[in-house]
């Protein structure tokens, strides 16, 4: 047996994409990158102006950036602990470095085949559908030059992920009067329209029940060890759009005030949406919500978010090493924990849409543009 018979391999894939959301660095930056999150979305100018607010007041820098070069820097530390060779790359939506320009440098140092890895782990339109549109879009524009791209199935319900979440719980929990006794988990996920919503749920399980299971599977962990039951919740943040559009509820901080209400005094927030402590955890948990739980005089930790855990991390090489063999026509089994199953490598026709029913025939990567 030679060395490369067993040492795991990413063949048939040249590199590993991570696709983000893109954030400003300077003030400067702050009205382009938003211009470019918001084209065609109809959101009001008021929403904007209070959106750059949130950016000014951490100088104009999101942290997504720095997070996403943490997070490259540990997914190369786990490929190279386990000997397996593939270069990691970053490319983001709506900021620099564009996926275009890293698809292009890519492709001019050989790279014929890529796996991507979008920085969201649930499926809707903005988590998985607008990504895989962009990702189209990018190969579009480099014509014959372009890679071939995969992208992985969202990992939401990914074993790693999800140990990821319940350790966060567990070490915030811990600063607490009397750690887990007599506290509420507040799950906690971005807002997103009824109609996104909707559309998430044609041909599989939606946004929120993709969260209702992480929730389900969490809740059931931390009954276990902590030896009852507690009392948790899933509320959103961040919803923007125009007031009279419908969003995901409960808000947040109207929910903090319910739960001190029903006599809540201990509040573990987790903000299982999200990957890292972008603005979004930043600014609408870490300023607004702690403010009102202060307010109402509940006392609240939040929990971290998966970040670079190992237990997330290493969950990701699974996925990685596990597509790569299947695309090589090897037996696999997608491992999951919760009552979901894997989502499929391939987007379902007509999954995911932006609105409910409406076909835009905006091609798409990994799933087809109805
Ligand atoms: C589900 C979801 C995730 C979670 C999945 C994931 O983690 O990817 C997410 C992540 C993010 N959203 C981000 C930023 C923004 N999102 C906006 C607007 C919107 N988000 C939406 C949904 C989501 N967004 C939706 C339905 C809209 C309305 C417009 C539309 O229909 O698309 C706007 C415009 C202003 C406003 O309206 O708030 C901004 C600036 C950043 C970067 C943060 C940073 O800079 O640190 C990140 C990671
Ligand atoms: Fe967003």
């Amino acid at each position: 047996m030679t060395a490369s018979d067993s040492l795991p391999s990413a063949a048939p894939y040249d590199a590993l994409l991570i696709c983000s959301f893109g954030g400003p660095n300077h003030t400067d930056d702050v009205i382009p990158f938003l211009k470019n999150v918001t084209r065609g979305k109809g959101i009001p100018e008021e929403r904007l102006a209070e959106v750059g607010e949130h950016y000014h007041h951490f100088d104009g820098r999101s942290p997504i950036n720095e997070q996403n070069l943490e997070l490259l820097d540990a997914v190369r530390a786990e490929l190279g602990r386990r000997g397996v060779a593939l270069p990691v790359i970053w490319g983001n939506r709506n900021w620099h470095p564009y996926t275009v320009d890293t698809l292009r440098d890519a492709s001019a140092f050989g790279a014929r085949r890529i796996l991507t890895l979008v920085t969201s782990a649930y499926a809707s339109y903005s988590g998985s559908r607008q990504y895989r549109e962009h990702l189209a879009a990018a190969v579009a524009e480099l014509g014959e030059d372009a890679p071939r791209i995969d992208v992985l199935r969202p990992f939401f319900n990914d074993p790693g992920f999800v140990t990821a979440n319940l350790e966060a719980i567990e070490e915030a929990a811990a600063q607490l009067d009397g750690g887990l006794d007599g506290a509420h988990v507040l799950y906690v996920t971005h807002s997103i329209p009824h109609t996104m919503q909707d559309a998430s749920a044609v041909t599989g399980p939606g946004y929120r029940e993709q969260h209702e299971d992480v929730r389900a599977t969490i809740d059931a962990a931390l009954a276990e060890r902590h030896g009852a039951p507690l009392g948790s919740s899933l509320a959103y943040c961040s919803r923007s759009g125009d007031p009279r559009t419908p969003w995901l509820e409960p808000d947040v901080n109207d929910h903090i005030e319910a739960l001190v209400a029903q006599g809540v005094r201990k509040l573990v927030i987790a903000p299982i949406g999200f990957i890292s402590d972008h603005m979004e955890v930043a600014f609408d948990l870490d300023v607004e919500a702690m403010e009102t739980a202060e307010e109402h005089g509940v006392q609240a930790v939040r929990a971290g978010t998966v970040g670079v855990r190992h237990s997330f991390v290493s969950g990701l090489v699974d996925m990685i090493l596990e597509r790569a063999a299947r695309e090589r026509g090897e037996e696999t089994v997608p491992r999951t924990v919760g009552a979901l199953p894997a989502f499929p490598d391939e987007a379902p026709a007509g999954s995911c849409r932006m609105r409910h029913g409406e076909v835009t025939g905006i091609p798409v990567l990994a799933g087809t543009a109805d």
